[in-house]
């Protein structure tokens, strides 16, 4: 066979000239750049910074933890923040979120309906005077009119944070305890209507 008809070789250019991507050629001062991690002295890393050094191992740090390094309070001190403490109260027996499931499922009008519709148009100034009857307390939720007088002594984060709720329109202070909850699924059985809006 002809040595030009061989296409498994082809001619591969020779190698790039190397020098051209060698560190110290592109970046003129990466000589003077000192890649010792341990903290300068009278520098503010000393012992403020939090930082983990390359000295400190595992074991150093778990014997600062129980306090048994004589040295520990020379080590720098790794913060760790704690959560906000949650609101949650403990629910009454009988009140938990699975009582309120079945409840929704077998009471015949949690809203109080009486047989009206549920679609029927409220204005803000009709929630207002569902305040203060004990069986009917309403509150405005994403649009929607809720009776919550039934899920009072369910609600997980107590009776007096969902009382702020009763007369009025709760949608920015429910997102700003739990946006991710679904009202609209556990208070399904609780709509009243829908909010009217209109001016
Ligand atoms: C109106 C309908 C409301 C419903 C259906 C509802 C439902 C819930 C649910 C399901 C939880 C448990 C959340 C979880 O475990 O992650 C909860 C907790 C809580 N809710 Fe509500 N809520 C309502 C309104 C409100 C309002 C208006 C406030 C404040 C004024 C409020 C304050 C809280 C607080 C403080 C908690 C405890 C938060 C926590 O777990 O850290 N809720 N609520």
């Amino acid at each position: 066979m002809d040595d030009n008809d061989d296409f498994t070789f082809c001619k591969v250019p020779g190698p790039v000239n190397v020098e051209v991507f060698e560190a110290h050629k592109t970046v003129p001062d990466v000589g003077n750049i000192d890649l010792n991690d341990e903290p300068r002295k009278g520098s503010q890393t000393d012992d403020t910074s939090g930082a983990i050094s390359k000295n400190d191992s595992i074991a150093a740090k778990v014997s600062k933890d129980v306090g048994s390094s004589p040295s520990a309070s020379q080590e720098p001190q790794t913060v760790v923040k704690k959560p906000a403490p949650r609101a949650k109260v403990p629910f009454e027996k009988g009140y938990s979120q699975m009582d309120w499931l079945k409840l929704t499922q077998t009471h015949p009008d949690l809203a109080g309906l009486k047989g009206q519709s549920n679609k029927r148009l409220i204005t803000l100034k009709e929630v207002k005077l569902h305040k203060t009857e004990e069986d009917s307390m309403w509150t405005v939720l994403n649009g929607r009119v809720y009776n919550i007088t039934p899920y009072m002594k369910f609600h997980p984060g107590g009776v007096d944070f969902l009382m702020k709720a009763v007369g009025k329109d709760c949608t920015a202070l429910f997102k700003k305890y739990h946006a991710w909850v679904n009202a609209d699924f556990l208070l399904e059985k609780c709509l009243v209507g829908v909010l009217d809006d209109s001016p």
